[in-house]
């Protein structure tokens, strides 16, 4: 054996030795090359192919939400997992990179980047939270300004998951997110996180997306929720990018009679910004599929079509105009 051929087969060792800690970092078509080399790295792919099909959060969540596929041969969506708001990320790095994970791990009040805390802002100081404490008295979660801990009760939508879901994939909208067992009306299920856009930069990524849908399968996850004043004026606009980073939400599909889903505007006491999370408006049965109304198709005579199948669809699916 001469010095190259050693050196080749030292750094194949070298390769199959850390493939544990390289091969998660690798994008689908990667993992695939890499594991048709040899065996030794065959069997790690598989594995971290397993990983990623039985748990989408990437054990960031407090129970797996698992892809299930009848429909084609891909195994599951590919992007990056983040249970928090996320800073907005170049648009250079590539879509498909599973490697990096955000967040904290599961059943714990996760730190937010964006959870600055508003000065003079008042919170309670109760020990334990119950119907005395004061930010009951405002339509808000106890928050930064808050001395209680992340037991509390009044943090409902800070804590992650507390119903079990899974990705499963439709033959004519792609991914959706179902229940895994009943879920009650009035349940929170999940918030909508991503990379937190300024307009500018979501109209930006609307006009890319909008042009990447026209020659390729796509399905971009920007959300832009709006707060009204009574004069119909729009107060507050948030927009929430979740096509390379984002949580669990990015699954849910659009449904025109408003699906089962209704989203709210959650604030903190003594954060300064607001966050969007997901309630079930009705009873689920367990597979269902989740799904809210993403918008007034009258706004948008060219969308692509809808597949909602509910009895008042109106055959296009909404988009919203950034
Ligand atoms: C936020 S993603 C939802 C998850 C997506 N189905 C996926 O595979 O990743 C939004 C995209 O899903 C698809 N979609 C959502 N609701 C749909 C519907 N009712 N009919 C057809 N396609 C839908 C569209 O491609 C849309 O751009």
């Amino acid at each position: 054996m001469d010095k190259q051929q050693r050196g080749k087969l030292e750094d194949g060792g070298l390769l199959c030795r850390f493939a544990h800690l390289v091969l998660p970092f690798l994008e689908p078509a990667g993992l695939a090359s890499v594991s048709a080399t040899c065996k030794a790295l065959h069997v790690v792919s598989k594995a971290v192919t397993f990983r990623r099909i039985s748990d989408a959060s990437r054990y960031l969540e407090n129970y797996p939400i698992p892809f299930f596929n009848s429909v084609d041969s891909q195994l599951y969506a590919n992007f990056i997992y983040t249970p928090v708001q996320t800073l907005p990320t170049s648009p250079s790095i590539p879509i498909l990179c599973w490697g990096g994970d955000i967040g904290n791990g599961p059943d714990q009040v996760r730190p937010d980047p964006f959870l600055f805390r508003v000065e003079g802002a008042h919170g309670c100081d109760c020990e334990s939270c119950g119907s005395n404490c004061p930010c009951m008295d405002f339509p808000q979660e106890c928050g930064p300004s808050c001395r209680c801990g992340s037991e509390c009760e009044n943090r409902l939508t800070q804590k992650g998951l507390s119903v079990k879901l899974k990705v499963v994939k439709d033959r004519r909208k792609g991914w959706s997110l179902c229940a895994a067992h009943f879920i009650p009306k009035g349940k929170f299920i999940c918030e909508y996180t991503g990379e937190l856009l300024t307009t500018e930069e979501a109209r930006n990524r609307q006009r890319l997306y909008d042009q990447i849908s026209k020659s390729s399968h796509f399905s971009p996850a920007l959300l832009v929720v709006k707060e009204y004043l009574p004069s119909g004026n729009v107060c507050m606009r948030i927009n929430i990018d979740a096509t390379r980073i984002g949580n669990i939400a990015r699954f849910i599909n659009h449904s025109c009679d408003g699906g089962n889903l209704c989203t709210l505007i959650v604030r903190s006491s003594g954060a300064l910004l607001p966050r969007v999370s997901f309630f079930s408006s009705r009873d689920v049965l367990e597979n269902e599929e989740l799904a809210f109304s993403y918008g007034d198709t009258t706004l948008n005579s060219k969308g692509s079509q809808c597949f909602c199948s509910s009895a008042c669809c109106r055959g296009i699916l909404p988009a919203e105009h950034t």
